[in-house]
């Protein structure tokens, strides 16, 4: 009698991937139990592989290989996590594997040692002010200029963690603990870099400049090193192969309890309508029926929605059952994150990739534990390992970051959906601007649907005015600001009032284009323009990150004749600092937000008064909450709105409701200002007038017309390869496989296939794409088909340069 163990092996492919048997010998019976991580051999040559154990069973086998040894004491999944990895394997076209990776914490994957180093902005070296054994920690950790595990310290001082003088160190923010992950395998983190100060050997002038900028700014990580030398990665693994620089994993982001504010005792009071919305919530939590446990709680911007959810949560812990709150940036809530961490202390849990490993690894503990029992977090925290579960709210839940756009391509809405059916929780979806695939689901019944319809307090709607721009005196994009938005901007500062601009372009001039050949200067690996940065005086892909010095000679023709066109937000700042030469102005954008703590810094700042206006990305148009601020300027709506995507209306509502969301939550009335060239379209008047419902109906009509999401569901099927037309061929073959399986086996399977195209941007980082779009419905027929399509592609070896992927209700068409 032996037994058997059923295992999802580390780094299969797709087609090849399934749950593998292996024999358990005799001295691992005890250990080896579903949930847990073990070690087998696997494929010809046996290799060493980690694997997970989904189930056991008491057979006989023979010729089967054996599980070499367990790496979990613990389980760290349990059935419902091994049922997700099931289901998510089957809906997303994913390897098992990497769907159980999603719910264990990265930290685990690593061996964590206990770190220190010396704070970056310390400078105190002067001997008369320590004791001691201090001033010997200080230069042990200096001499070693590299973060110093515990053990190193402990051996060189004889000292421990709980050394008086070594604690009042980092209490003094002299010495700080660094998570130094000992790991083999490349993590998300980012890579920090920093100089070996007085190095004199040989280097190129290209190193030399990148290890005079190292020496002036310090430790950097290498992607700002990139981006503001111009280097490449390559460079800053010359200049430490050379020993003028090193690289090290330097993780001191924010604790999440740095964010905790003061205890908040205060008992929120509801509003009336607030107070109606929550008691029906509670009546459905409580007697709803299985099957549809699902809500939708739409309210205007300064509704309160989150008051709303911090009472149900109150409700559903009071039931002794646990909570995840889905929030789509954590970066841009740090307001609604605190008001949790306010209010329910330390049951909340963060869950976001901010967090150094080992920072992740605790909270993930904490959970898995029931000692908090509120998970908060980014997509991934659906995954939280929360005892018996009891809800999940989606906060903006049209956001486009719940759906993963790399494998698994995973819907986190729907995964939150899976988990509350199975556990039987409550899912509750909340927004100002659902997206109308809810909106649909909700107003045909399959969930509820509850209203918050007024501001909270005496808030009332923001004032919005639509600016036609064809009548400016300067047409053209060279000119961000408008008159009408110019005076309103003045108009405010002159109050003492705060302002937000959106410009939804990154850079300064978004293109350059020749004046005599018309060629606009593009990146050299992906089908896209090149966008021009003051910061750097480089051009850049938005894409591969490519960058380029500033040229006057055109790449193709050669000749003088460079013109630089479009406006990013860079070049919006400096038009409205001679806009405004007395104003304080912050841009807020992905390049001047990259240090960290920056982007939460600013919010801080700009609560304080300390800025006039902030222009920016959509990173100002949502969640943010100022009481102060009473205008918001588009400059302009119609980027958005022209994209060739299905979604494009959508997503112009959506940025717009919410931008002018942002103005007059408070006392004062606010109002917006919104340029555009195209002021007749539909969907910027229905967004000027708030008009949500007149926004739905209107969209969804298009949607049926067009047979669009929710009147089907899409698949794409993407093809990536070096060659075009090998890629190209590869998705035609694919269409081909497709129609004999469809017109045979699958007869009958509700379906419309679009010949195969480039994708949108047709190449990227030197690889062609092409799509093929399905429209389906996406039934375990339908999946089964597309699952053996996949795999019998696979075997083809005329195609084994291409990558083929299928991406279900993706955000975008490719
Ligand atoms: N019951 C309440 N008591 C006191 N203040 C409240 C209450 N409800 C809401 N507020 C305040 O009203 C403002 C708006 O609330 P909140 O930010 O939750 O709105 P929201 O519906 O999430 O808006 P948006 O969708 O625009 O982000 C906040 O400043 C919040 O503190
Ligand atoms: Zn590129």
């Amino acid at each position: 009698m032996s037994t058997l163990a059923r295992i999802a092996v580390e780094n299969t492919v797709y087609h090849f991937d399934k749950l593998f048997t292996y024999l358990v010998p005799e001295e691992l019976y005890k250990t080896v139990r579903p949930g847990v991580r073990v070690t087998v051999p696997f494929g010809a040559g046996s290799r060493e592989r980690v694997g997970m154990v989904f189930d056991l069973d008491g057979q006989e086998g023979e010729g089967i290989k054996t599980v070499l040894s367990v790496l979990d004491r613990e389980p760290v999944l349990d059935r419902e996590g091994l049922g997700l990895a099931l289901w998510m394997k089957n809906r997303y076209y994913c390897t098992l594997f990497e769907a159980v990776k999603l719910m264990i914490p990265a930290g685990l994957h690593f061996r964590l040692k206990d770190s220190y180093v010396l704070s970056a902005g310390f400078t105190d070296f002067d001997r008369e002010n320590y004791d001691g054994l201090s001033w010997q920690i200080i230069m042990a950790l200096r001499s070693h200029g590299r973060a110093m595990p515990m053990e190193k310290l402990s051996a060189a001082l004889g000292i421990t963690r709980d050394c008086p003088e070594f604690k009042a160190l980092q209490a003094g923010g002299v010495v700080c603990r660094v998570n130094l992950a000992m790991n083999r395998v490349k993590d998300a983190v980012s890579k920090m870099v920093r100089p070996i100060p007085g190095f004199d050997g040989r280097l190129t002038p290209r190193q030399r400049e990148v290890y005079g900028v190292l020496c002036d700014v310090g430790e950097v990580s290498e992607k700002e090193l990139c981006y503001f030398t111009g280097a490449s990665p390559a460079v800053v693994k010359a200049l430490c192969e050379k020993g003028a620089a090193e690289v090290f994993q330097y993780e001191i982001y924010r604790r999440p309890e740095a964010l905790a504010a003061e205890e908040d005792n205060d008992d929120l009071i509801l509003s009336e309508s607030q107070q109606k919305a929550l008691e029906e919530l509670t009546e459905e939590y409580e007697n709803a029926r299985e099957g549809s446990r699902c809500a939708l709680l739409y309210g205007v911007t300064g509704s309160g929605k989150t008051s709303v959810y911090l009472k149900l949560i109150d409700h559903v812990l009071a039931k002794g059952r646990g909570v995840i709150v889905m929030v789509p940036e954590i970066s841009l809530t740090p307001q609604t994150l605190r008001r949790f961490q306010s209010r329910f202390g330390d049951q909340v849990a963060v869950f976001h990739s901010g967090l150094s490993l080992g920072e992740r690894m605790d909270e993930w503990r904490r959970v898995r534990q029931g000692r908090a029992r509120i998970a908060v977090g980014t997509r991934s925290a659906v995954f939280a390992p929360v005892q018996k579960l009891g809800l999940i709210v989606i906060d903006e839940e049209q956001e486009h970051t719940y759906k993963s756009e790399a494998s698994p391509r995973y819907d986190a809405r729907e995964v939150a959906r899976y988990r509350c059916a199975r556990s039987d929780a409550f899912c509750l979806l909340s927004s100002a601007t659902p997206s109308v695939e809810t909106f649909h689901m909700a107003r045909e019944g399959r969930f509820r649907f509850h209203k918050l319809e007024d501001r909270f307090g005496r808030a009332v709607m923001p004032e919005v005015q639509l600016v036609d721009m064809n009548w400016e005196d300067h047409p053209g994009s060279e000119h961000a600001v408008g008159m009408a938005l110019g005076e309103a901007l003045i108009e405010n500062f002159r109050r003492g009032k705060q302002s937000i601009v959106l410009l939804n372009r990154r850079g300064y001039h978004t293109f350059a284009s020749c004046r005599s050949c018309r060629e606009v200067v593009s990146c050299p690996n992906c089908s896209i323009s090149l966008t021009y940065h003051t910061a750097n005086r480089r051009f850049m892909c938005h894409y591969c990150g490519y960058s380029a010095p500033l040229m006057k000679k055109c790449p193709s023709c050669g000749s003088e004749g460079l013109a630089f066109r479009g406006l990013g937000t860079q070049k919006a700042e400096e038009q409205l600092r001679e806009l405004l030469p007395k104003a304080r102005i912050l841009r807020m954008d992905t390049d001047s937000m990259s240090g960290r703590y920056s982007l939460e810094r600013s919010l801080h700042e700009f609560a304080r008064g300390e800025y006039d206006v902030m222009v920016g990305t959509q990173m100002v148009a949502k969640g943010l909450d100022f009481e102060n601020v009473t205008l918001v300027g588009v400059i302009s709506a119609d980027q958005t709105l022209y994209s060739d995507d299905f979604r494009s209306g959508e997503r112009t509502f959506d940025l717009l409701t919410q931008v002018v969301g942002r103005a007059g939550r408070g006392r004062l009335p606010g109002r917006a200002v919104i340029q555009t060239f195209a002021p007749e379209n539909p969907v910027l008047g229905l967004a000027a007038k708030q008009d949500y419902f007149g926004f739905a109906e209107r969209e969804l009509a298009y949607r049926k017309a067009m047979l669009y999401p929710p009147f089907v569901d899409l698949l794409v099927i993407g093809f990536v390869g070096g060659d075009e037309k090998l890629t190209r061929r590869s998705a035609e073959r694919f269409l081909q496989e497709l129609e004999g399986l469809a017109r045979g086996e699958y007869a009958g399977l509700p379906l419309r296939v679009l010949r195969p195209s480039p994708a949108a941007i047709a190449r990227v980082s030197g690889k062609y794409r092409y799509k093929l779009i399905i429209k389906c419905q996406n039934g375990p027929r339908f999946r089964e088909m597309i699952a053996r399509l996949l795999t019998a592609f696979a075997g083809l070896r005329e195609f084994r340069q291409v990558t083929v992927y299928a991406d279900p209700n993706p955000n975008r068409i490719i």
